[in-house]
């Protein structure tokens, strides 16, 4: 089994865990991140890479970067996507967010893949592509009362195309018939990590997803 290594650290983390998963090597760490939008993801995604040494890989930036690079021959038709709120094909958003994991070489802990797998979709074709070089570890599951998640994507001043009332609505639509069963999926798993954050302040969020990644011992 050839493991690729740049760290001292790393190269022992990872061969010993080739050597105790037996068939196959995983490579990758990874904890979803999942949640209504402007539940607080990329928030608490921020914290956590700073403090827990994880790399936030968010796939609606990636596929926002993806839009906007010139020559991209997928940028019209993900900006369709976002704007009507509807799930770009995998085949797309798993090469992204492959490409990223790649290119943060190995010094990371692992990985926070935020907004993803978002319907059944992705997550066949994460099962397909990168099941066996990945080990999700739980389901970060940020939830919060919808009008809340209005309001912050309302005032959220980025200039997002998707931030409006009408696509926010569509993006809704969507979480509730395409991403919900998929997290009801991790339920069912018991991999789901649930933290009600519509009426707390991101301190109080991030002390319990700091605890949630202290009880899973990452
Ligand atoms: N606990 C909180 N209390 C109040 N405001 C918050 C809280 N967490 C995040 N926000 C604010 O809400 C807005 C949305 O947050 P964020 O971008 O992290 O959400 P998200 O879940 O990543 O959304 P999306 O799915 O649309 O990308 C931001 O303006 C952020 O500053
Ligand atoms: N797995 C994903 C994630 C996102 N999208 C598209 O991007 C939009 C914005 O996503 P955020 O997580 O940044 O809110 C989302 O509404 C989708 O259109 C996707 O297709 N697949
Ligand atoms: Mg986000």
């Amino acid at each position: 089994i050839i493991v690729s290594v740049d760290t001292p650290d790393n190269s022992s983390r990872l061969l010993r865990r080739a050597m105790s998963s037996g068939d196959a090597v995983r490579l990758y760490d990874v904890v979803f991140v999942l949640g209504p939008p402007g539940s607080g993801k990329g928030t608490q995604c921020a914290r956590i890479q700073e403090n827990l040494g994880f790399v936030h890989l968010s796939a609606g930036d990636l596929l926002r970067a993806e839009r906007q690079r010139a020559g991209s021959e997928f940028g019209e038709l993900i900006e369709t996507h976002i704007k009507n709120g509807s799930i770009v094909p995998v085949e797309i958003t798993c090469k992204l967010l492959e490409n990223a994991m790649i290119a943060s070489g190995t010094a990371a802990k692992g990985f926070l893949i935020d907004g993803f797998p978002r319907n059944q979709n992705n997550l066949d074709g994460w099962v397909r592509e990168m099941g066996a070089k990945t080990k999700v570890h739980f389901v970060l599951y940020l939830s919060a009362e919808l009008e809340i998640c209005v309001d912050r994507c309302l005032n959220r001043g980025q200039g997002r195309t998707d931030d409006n009332v009408e696509s926010i609505q569509k993006r809704i639509t969507t979480y509730n018939n395409q991403t919900f069963p998929i997290i009801q999926h991790y339920e069912q798993l018991g991999l789901v990590r649930e933290i009600k954050c519509g009426t707390k302040t991101p301190d109080q969020v991030y002390a319990e997803v700091a605890q949630v990644f202290g009880n899973a011992g990452l």
